[in-house]
C-alpha cells in the first residue's frame, strides 16, 4: 500500500515518479510545443499528433514500469563447471539522453563471469531494454545495468561496454556526425585482471564472429 504523505519515488525507480500527469495532460504539452514551434496544433495534419507523441513516449519510456532485477530472478545451475566469460556482444541500443530528450543510438556489450549459476542470454538484453528505455546518460546507464547484474546475479565478474552516437551532438548543437562515445564498466574479475580484461575487448572487437550477425 503507498503512503500518500511520502515523496515522490525518484526518476528511475522501477515504480517510477508518483506524480506522473494523466494522458489527456500530456497531450496538451505536446500542442502547447507544436504552437512553440510554430505549428497549428488544429490543422489536419497535426490533430492526431499528441495522441502518437504520447503512445511513442509509453514505448521510449517504458522502462519505468519494468523492475530489471524481477527479469534476473529465474537462473538455472551450470553443473558441467563452466566458469568461462559469457559474452552478449552487439546489443542495439535506443535511448533517449537526458538533457535534450534526443535518441541515443548505439550498441551494447554485456558480459559475466558466472558462479555456478547462468542466466538466460535474453534476461541480458531484457535489463538492458529497460535501463535504457528511461532517461539518461551514457554513463549512468552502463553503470546501472553492471550493477544490477552484480547484485542480481553476485557472478565473479561483470563488465558493461556501450558504444552509441548522441544526437544532441550529431543533429544539433556542435553538430558532429560519426562521433561515438565509450564508455565501459568493470566490477569483480573484469575490474582485477586485466588478462580477463584485455579477453573481453578481443572477444568484442573479433571481426569474423561479427560475420555472424545475419545468421
Ligand atoms: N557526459 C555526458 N554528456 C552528455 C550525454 N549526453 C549528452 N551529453 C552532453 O550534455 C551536455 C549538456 O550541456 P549543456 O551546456 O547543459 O546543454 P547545451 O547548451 O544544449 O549544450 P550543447 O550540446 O553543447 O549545445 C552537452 O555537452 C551534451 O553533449 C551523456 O550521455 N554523457
Ligand atoms: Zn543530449
Amino acid at each position: 500500500m503507498t503512503d500518500p504523505a511520502a515523496p515522490p519515488a525518484p526518476p528511475g525507480r522501477a515504480d517510477g515518479p508518483r506524480d506522473r500527469p494523466s494522458r489527456a495532460e500530456a497531450e496538451a504539452a505536446v500542442r502547447t510545443l507544436i504552437r512553440w514551434a510554430g505549428d497549428d496544433p488544429g490543422r489536419e495534419g497535426l490533430v492526431g499528433t499528441p495522441d502518437r507523441v504520447v503512445r511513442a513516449y509509453e514505448e521510449f519510456f517504458a522502462g519505468y514500469d519494468q523492475d530489471p532485477a524481477e527479469i534476473l530472478q529465474r537462473t538455472f545451475e551450470e553443473t558441467d563447471g563452466y566458469d568461462e566469460m559469457v559474452l552478449l556482444r552487439d546489443i542495439r541500443l535506443e535511448s533517449h539522453c537526458e538533457h535534450h530528450m534526443v535518441p541515443i543510438l548505439g550498441k551494447v556489450h554485456v558480459a559475466y563471469l558466472p558462479d555456478r549459476r547462468v542466466v538466460g542470454i535474453s534476461k541480458l538484453a531484457r535489463v538492458v531494454e529497460i535501463f535504457a528505455r528511461r532517461l539518461q546518460i551514457q554513463e549512468t546507464l552502463t553503470a546501472q545495468i553492471a550493477n544490477t547484474l552484480d547484485e542480481v546475479l553476485q557472478p565473479k565478474g561483470v563488465a558493461v561496454v556501450i558504444e552509441a552516437a548522441h544526437q544532441c551532438m550529431t543533429t544539433r548543437g556542435i553538430r558532429k556526425p560519426g562521433v561515438t562515445m565509450v564508455t565501459s564498466r568493470m566490477l569483480g574479475a573484469f575490474r582485477t585482471n586485466p588478462a580477463t580484461r584485455r579477453e573481453l575487448m578481443a572477444l568484442i572487437h573479433n571481426q569474423h564472429a561479427g560475420g555472424l550477425a545475419n545468421i
